[in-house]
């Protein structure tokens, strides 16, 4: 009994060692941007969904250090402003520039409620930039839901689809012409490597005939491939560019539908500490996309690790892209 002890003892020692050094000798994504360029990106407004948590939190900071100002567009006032209080705290305390409308030459952090869940809340959050802004060089449509249970937007949207790509494609549409007056300009797009198991079936995108939380998820992030590689077409000859990335996996807070057993979350715990990104690790391929000279008049590309990847075909299919572009019109209600 005393040997068998001991030994789970050391087999959970040794996997705990290994784990830890996988985590800090293994591979990681390096840092796009050093001290020297912390200009970057001033004098440009960018526009970040989801920006108070995981990897909308991560790209924040970093485009705000480069210099930029940054709108967090965000469904939950009080988690958003806390976040913008946290993000001008650590960037102040890694002597980055004080962040403020006043002080020239720095990145400055402005919240604004968006609930990608509700129609009404999109169309008054684009009226308000619209009103307030002169300009929008970079909009990241990062925001997203992972395998939620069965729930209706305020629209009656399926809830991924209608986050995930409904309410992104809306925005975007409602965004246009500002970025079109800011060009040069770029949308950058998050999606999954999850999209691969995804399928667009045009007969029940609301999903009330059958409901598969893991599939609609996937359903989702293929329809944001789609969308980004449809408006690359409409925007050829602009000036504005749209890319598509995935992040790998990120150790943020997506995951918070998910039920694990609280015996096994320690472990859980443990294992994507180990083998997922940070959300700065994570976030170097929206930084890449939204910020570097590399990328520019790049259009339509699908990128992870800040590197061009091949998409599957059914990604690539334009006539389901068309197709989706104008059902997606009707679903808003922006048909010409
Ligand atoms: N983490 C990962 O491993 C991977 C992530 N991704 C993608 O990365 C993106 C960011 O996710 P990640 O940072 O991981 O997850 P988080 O859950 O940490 O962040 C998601 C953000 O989206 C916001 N959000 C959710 N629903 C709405 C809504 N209705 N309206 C407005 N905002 C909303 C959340 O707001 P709130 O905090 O208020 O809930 C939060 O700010 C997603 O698109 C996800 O699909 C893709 C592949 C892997
Ligand atoms: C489940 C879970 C977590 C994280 C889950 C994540 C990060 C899921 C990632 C999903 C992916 C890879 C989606 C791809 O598109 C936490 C927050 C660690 C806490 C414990 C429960």
């Amino acid at each position: 009994m005393a040997v068998a002890t001991v030994a789970a003892l050391l087999a959970a020692l040794g996997g705990a060692l290994w784990l830890a050094a996988r985590r800090f000798v293994g591979p990681s994504v390096k840092r796009l941007h050093r001290g020297g360029d912390s200009g970057l990106m001033h004098g440009k407004t960018v526009l970040i969904t989801g920006a108070n948590s995981g990897l909308g939190r991560a790209t924040a900071a970093e485009l705000l250090r480069l210099g930029a100002r940054v709108i967090m567009g965000c469904r939950d006032r009080t988690r958003a402003e806390e976040a913008a209080v946290q993000l001008r705290r650590e960037i102040c305390q890694a002597g980055g520039p004080e962040l403020g409308p006043d002080s020239s030459g720095a990145g400055e952090l402005v919240v604004k409620e968006l609930d990608l869940a509700s129609l009404r809340s999109v169309r008054s959050f684009c009226q308000e930039v619209l009103q307030e802004e002169p300009r929008l060089d970079v909009l990241i449509n990062n925001a997203g839901i992972f395998q939620c249970p069965y729930m209706k937007t305020e629209d009656g949207f399926e809830m991924q689809f209608g986050v995930n790509h409904l309410g992104h494609f809306l925005l975007t549409n409602l965004l246009l012409g500002l970025l079109k007056s800011s060009a040069p300009s770029r949308i950058v797009v998050v999606t999954s490597k999850l999209y691969k198991y995804g399928d667009i079936n045009f007969e029940d995108l609301n999903s009330e005939q059958n409901y598969n939380k893991s599939f609609c998820y996937s359903r989702s992030k293929l329809a944001n491939i789609l969308f980004t590689r449809e408006l690359a077409r409409r925007l050829e000859g602009t000036n504005v560019t749209v890319n598509v990335l995935h992040p790998g996996m990120v150790r943020t807070n997506l995951g918070r539908h998910i039920h694990i057993p609280l015996l096994v979350k320690p472990l859980f715990n443990l294992v994507t500490w180990a083998f997922f990104k940070t959300p700065l690790e994570g976030a170097q391929t929206s930084i890449y996309l939204a910020s570097s000279p590399e990328v520019e008049g790049v259009s339509g590309k699908y990128f992870g690790d800040c590197k061009e990847e091949e998409l599957l075909p059914k990604a690539m299919d334009e006539s389901v892209a068309g197709k989706l572009w104008d059902v997606s019109e009707v679903m808003v209600g922006i048909l010409k």
